[in-house]
């Protein structure tokens, strides 16, 4: 795995350490401060690129193109809010998703699964154990977004996304967000409709290298990627992990996320 992260500045392989522990109080800080944090040069030199030769192929014959037009929730409407509040109003995704079943014996996968980082992530999220998800395509993805595709402003289902941006785009394909848009007692649906209009002076662009490690916490801080402008695609891989052990998606949401069920 040496060879694969950079151990020496990221010493997950040496748990309880000094250097450990300094890593995981300055990742928690940063983490309560600004909802999220990166890890730069988490990928030594070289790995992502080769990490996007394994994937590439795979993408470009047997991915699945996600297209859809959603709301900033993904949800058909919210009780006690007009369906025309402008909150509601659709915004649309086109990316391109490759699942785990797809690239076995990868280099992502190797580092999806390597427990140190499983570990390393449970404690700066101050939880006693995560686990790598059993689902066999949701465990690990990874997204390209091509010449004119774009995430669009959403807020994530679950509490944390880890991902690892692989390649990036030539121009677009910036990362944007607006921290604490909502919090879990006030949905702020006039903040979010103010955001989706292009209004909000507090969003900002997250500027990540390829070979990044980042944790977010993104339930509450609405986010997107911006349309992707140019000729190479911005490939990011995206890691899930559950408090409890077994966890899989039904055969109705892999179809939903993945265009199958199996
Ligand atoms: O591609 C990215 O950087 C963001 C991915 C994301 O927001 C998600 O998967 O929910
Ligand atoms: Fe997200």
């Amino acid at each position: 795995m040496k060879d694969l992260i950079d151990l020496d500045r990221y010493p997950l392989d040496r748990e309880n350490s000094g250097a450990w522990s300094a890593l995981v109080e300055k990742s928690r800080a940063e983490l309560a401060r600004d909802g999220m944090f990166n890890l730069e040069g988490f990928l030594r030199p070289g790995v992502a690129e080769k990490a996007v030769a394994e994937i590439r192929p795979i993408m470009a014959s047997r991915s699945h193109e996600h297209r859809r037009w959603h709301n900033i929730y993904f949800k058909p409407d919210l009780p006690g809010l007009a369906a025309d509040h402008p909150a509601l109003q659709k915004v649309e995704t086109i990316n391109h998703t490759v699942c785990a079943d797809q690239f076995p014996d990868s280099l992502i996968l190797a580092v999806y699964e390597y427990e140190p980082l499983i570990r390393f992530l449970a404690a700066t999220m101050d939880k006693p154990r995560l686990y790598a998800m059993e689902d066999p395509l949701a465990r690990a993805n990874v997204m390209s977004y091509r010449q004119g595709e774009a995430l669009n402003w959403h807020f994530d289902r679950s509490e944390f996304t880890t991902t690892l941006l692989l390649q990036a785009a030539e121009q677009g394909g910036e990362f944007e967000y607006r921290t604490d848009l909502r919090s879990d007692d006030d949905p702020n649906y006039d903040g979010v409709a103010r955001l989706l209009a292009g209004h909000d002076e507090q969003a900002r662009i997250m500027k990540v290298r390829p070979g990044t490690l980042n944790v977010f916490r993104g339930k509450n801080t609405a986010h997107r990627v911006t349309t992707v402008r140019g000729r190479r695609d911005r490939m990011i891989a995206v890691f899930s992990y559950y408090e409890r052990p077994g966890v899989t998606f039904s055969p109705e949401e892999r179809l939903g996320f993945y265009g199958r069920s199996r």
